[in-house]
Parts: C-alpha cells; structure tokens; sequence
C-alpha cells in the first residue's frame, strides 16, 4: 500500500508514465528508495567519521572540498611526506588526513599507537581496492578466512630449506647483471639504477617462484610488464582528490586514464597467464609428478595444493597469487636495492667497510654461498639503515572492522587508519635528533635495543607482515655483495641529490645515475 501510495505521487503529473505498467513502477519506487536509504547511509558514515577524528586533530588545515590535500598535485612527492612528517613531529602519537571532505583517516605516527593495529586482523584500507583490479584477491588483499587458508597454504614456499636453493639463483642473476655492469663501465656509461635493477628483480622472482627463466635483463628496452606496473603504481595516488573514484573505483575504470589502467592490467594478467599456462603444461606432461622435482617452487605448491575436503585453488585465486607475488616480489626489492647503491655511492666510507668485509668473506671466490650470509654483517646493517631511510612500502593502512581505543579514544568500526612507515622511520621521537642521518650503526644490537620495535617496520609486523622478508633480505644481501665486490660505485654528478615520490612503491622521482670503476 505504501509502495502503491508513493508511486501514485511519485508519477503524479508525468505523462511519460500513463503506459508504465505496475510492476515498473514498482521497481523505480524501491530503487529510488534504495539510492535514498544508500545516501542516508554515507551521510551517516561520513557524520560518524567527522565526530570520531574530530578528538584526534583539529581542523585546522582542512580544506572543504580537498581535505587536507590542498595543493595536492597527484603525486606524493617527497615535499608533501616531509609536510606530513612536521605534522607528526608536532603531535607525536596522531593525526588525521583527510582526503577530500568525506574521507578522513585516523595516521597513526608513533610505536606505541600503530603497534595497537599492527597486532591485529583488520582487513585492508580503502586505498587498496584500486588494486583490486590488478591483484584480485590474492594474499595481500584477501580477509579473514580466505586470507588465513591462502596463507597457511603459502608460507611452505618461504622455509629455510626452499630459501637455501634459492642462493643458486640470485648469483646466476647476479652474474648477468655483473657482465652488463662491466660493459658499461668499459664504455664509460653510467648504470640507470632503477631500470637495469628492477630487471634483474624480475627476472630473480620469475624464476625463484614460478621456476620461468625469462631473461629480462637480456632486452634492453623497458620491459612491458614493467613499464605496465610502473604506469599503475603511479595511477593509483592520482584517484585521491576525487572522492567520487574512492566510492566508486568503477566509475573511474570509464575514464580515460581508467582505460589505461585497464590496458596495463591486461598486460600485467597475460604476464601472469603465460607463466600459468606453461606450468600447468608441463604438469600435465609429467602425470601430476611434480612431488618428485628437487624443490617445490610457489607456482608448484598454488597448482597441488587442496584443501581438506580435496578441493584445489580456482584459476582465478591462481592468478591473483600470481600477480600479487610478482608485483610484491619484484618491485620492492629492486627499491630496497636501489635505495641502498644510491645511498652507499654517496657514503664512500660505509662502502669501503662494506668492500673490506665482502673480500674477507668471498676469499677470491665469485659467488656468495648460504653460510655467508649471517657473516656479511655490516652489510646487513647497511641494508637495514638504507630502509630506514628509504622504506620501499612507505605506508599501509587498515578499516577496521570493529571499534578500538588510541590513548583513552574510541576509534569507530569503518575508520581507516594509517601506518606510515616512512614517517615511524623518520619520527625524531623513535630515532632521536641524528635521525635524517645516515648511521648504519644504529642496528648494532646494543645500539637498537633501544629502539620501540614498531619504530622500524619496513616488512609490517604482527599477522598480516611480509611472508617474503627473509627472501628479500638474502636476495638483497647477495646481489649488493656481489656489486660491491666487483665495483666500487659512485654518482655519476656528484651534485645530484635524489627525491622520492610514493607511487604505492617508493621510488626515485628522476633516474638516479650510478658511475662504475672495476675494483
Ligand atoms: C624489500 C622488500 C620487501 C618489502 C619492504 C616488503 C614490504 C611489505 C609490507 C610492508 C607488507 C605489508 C603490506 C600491508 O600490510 O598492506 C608486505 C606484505 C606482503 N609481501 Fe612484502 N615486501 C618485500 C618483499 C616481498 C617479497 C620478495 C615477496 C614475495 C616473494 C613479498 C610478498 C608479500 C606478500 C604476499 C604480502 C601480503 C602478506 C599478507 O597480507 O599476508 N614481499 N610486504
């Protein structure tokens, strides 16, 4: 009856409407109502959202329609991190950033109030459903169940004894790399840093995890799963300032750099498909005798695995692993390395420490060995203070699902909460005033015993960390020992100084230009 009443009135005076039949009325009465109860609900989200970050921060540069993204180019560069980075240095614990006028989000800039997140279940910030796209539901975007199944299927794939075998692979790598390195040192060319290692970090993780020799180091162009994944991680922060491409990230796929998107996914997932497509191949061929090969690689254990009552995975969680594991596994570790010759070419005496105790260990031989890891020690603490400085994931973020408390504050189910991991690195109250210093001592054990362990999480911490951070450490390890071995590195213009921008992947906003000399 109601519904009747209201499309009487609704259609009241609409001639159009004399021929519509009942039932079409019908349906225009409750969509129309269903559109009103959808806006009632986002008045009330965005209500509830103001009134909960309103005990955080004041208002003080929030803008009414950008937030506090005013100024906002698209782009986090690394002026707005610092801009974000004075704000955490005068409140401490938090602050709120709001992107657009609806969309707040609770930053949680010390230890002590992020490790209260960090130690829980909550799914994935808002932010990450751009990726959905691209990544599906694989490990980094999954929840709950599903998330805890696919987890506990993968984390074999990453034991000791799998990471060992690995060691044959990083130095083969390494030694392609090396004959490139040398050729144009003899030519005088200066090395492109993030080009040439993110070809050697794909061609690492195809073939460690999907067994796939795909030689990209070979080519010399861009490589256009690369160049694919390069357009998408810098698409992703351009979606901010428009709250309507938050809410609705389909809207966005109409538009025309939605298109592009789309184009760079495709090419990405055919990536991923022929990697699939050739394994499943040689399964078939070998009669489902994969148990008998030497080691089980990631793609192995995605295609064999079944669950208790016998089912396997879909084709499409396959893929999602797939794309997520070579996107994770290939782009920060090339920014780990990157990071770290850019910081050591313009360190040259951490570089020589680095250089004395690489000879001592290697003892003229070419290759690094597993048992040499632990005892490349200052080239670990090198490492560690390079992502200090240059996390490669500056930040992740959460929407909770449940309601929490900050510091006495109630912190509402549906606010987004962020974790930035490059301002807890950079946070003068964690590391002290020699904070923008580069000091690799700082990770002596007697040294970082004093420092809050959620102080310095470029890998996560607590459930949801990275399951590949031992990978990323002894691939690291072996590659930056295996350059620094053969060559002693230095900028090609010795009056470069780099700037970053967050492009979901911390990288270098312009090429960063590395001057080779033989050792
Ligand atoms: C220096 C290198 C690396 C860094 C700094 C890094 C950092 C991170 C961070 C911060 C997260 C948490 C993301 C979030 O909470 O949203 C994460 C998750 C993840 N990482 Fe890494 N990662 C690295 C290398 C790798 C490698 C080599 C792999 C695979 C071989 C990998 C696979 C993953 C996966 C699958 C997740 C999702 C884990 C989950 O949610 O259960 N990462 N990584």
């Amino acid at each position: 009856m109601v519904i009747d009443a209201l499309s009487s009135y609704l259609l009241l005076d609409m001639p159009w409407s004399i021929n519509i039949s009942t039932i079409f009325r019908t349906i225009f009465v409750l969509v129309l109502c269903f559109m009103v109860y959808k806006v009632y609900q986002f008045i009330a989200y965005v209500a509830l959202q103001h009134r909960t970050l309103s005990q955080f921060d004041s208002y003080e540069d929030f803008h009414w329609w950008y937030g506090s993204l005013k100024g906002f180019k698209g782009v986090l560069n690394e002026d707005f991190m610092r801009g974000r980075l004075a704000k955490a240095e005068k409140n401490k614990y938090f602050f709120v950033q709001w992107n657009g006028p609806f969309f707040g989000a609770l930053t949680l800039c010390h230890p002590d109030t992020a490790k209260v997140v960090l130690k829980g279940y909550e799914p994935k910030g808002r932010v990450y459903e751009t990726l959905r796209p691209w990544l599906g539901d694989g490990l980094l975007l999954a929840k709950g169940k599903k998330w805890m199944r696919q987890r506990r299927l993968l984390t074999p794939a990453f034991h000791f004894d799998i990471l060992r075998t690995y060691m044959v692979i990083y130095n083969e790598a390494s030694d392609m790399f090396l004959t490139k390195l040398s050729g144009m040192a003899e030519r005088n060319e200066p090395l492109d840093v993030f080009h040439h290692i993110s070809l050697l970090t794909l061609d690492i993780i195809l073939k460690c995890a999907f067994s796939f020799d795909a030689n990209v180091q070979s080519t010399g162009k861009r490589h256009p799963y690369i160049q694919a994944v390069f357009d998408m991680c810098h698409d992703v922060p351009r979606r901010f300032t428009n709250p309507l491409f938050i809410l609705y990230p389909k809207l966005y796929m109409l538009t025309s750099r939605g298109r592009r998107f789309q184009e760079s996914c495709d090419i990405v997932h055919r990536e991923a498909n022929h990697v699939i497509a050739k394994r499943k191949k040689e399964l078939e061929a070998s009669g489902g005798l994969f148990l008998n090969k030497k080691r089980l690689d990631f793609l192995d254990i995605l295609l064999t695995a079944k669950d208790s009552d016998g089912n396997g995975l879909s084709d499409e969680d396959i893929r999602a692993e797939v794309d997520t594991f070579l996107f994770e596994g290939h782009d920060t570790t090339a920014s780990g390395l990157s990071w770290t010759i850019y910081l050591l070419a313009n360190h040259p005496e951490h570089q020589q420490k680095c250089q004395e105790e690489i000879d001592e260990v290697m003892q003229g031989r070419d290759e690094i060995q597993w048992e040499d890891l632990p005892k490349l020690k200052y080239l670990g603490l090198c490492l560690k203070e390079a992502m200090r400085h240059y996390p490669p994931v500056a930040g992740i973020s959460r929407k909770l699902e449940k309601d929490i408390e900050i510091m006495g504050k109630k912190v509402t189910a549906g606010t987004n909460v962020q974790l930035p991991i490059w301002i807890l690195h950079h946070s003068s109250h964690v590391w002290g005033d020699d904070v923008m210093e580069f000091k690799p001592e700082r990770f002596l054990p007697e040294n970082f015993k004093n420092v809050n362990p959620f102080g310095y999480i470029p890998f996560s911490a607590g459930p949801r960390n990275c399951i590949g951070q031992n990978f990323a450490n002894n691939e690291e390890k072996v590659v930056m020992a295996r350059i620094l071995h053969k060559f002693k590195i230095s900028m090609a213009d010795k009056s470069e100084k780099a700037e970053f921008n967050v492009a979901l992947i911390l990288k270098s906003a312009k090429e960063i230009k590395v001057a080779l000399k033989p050792r």
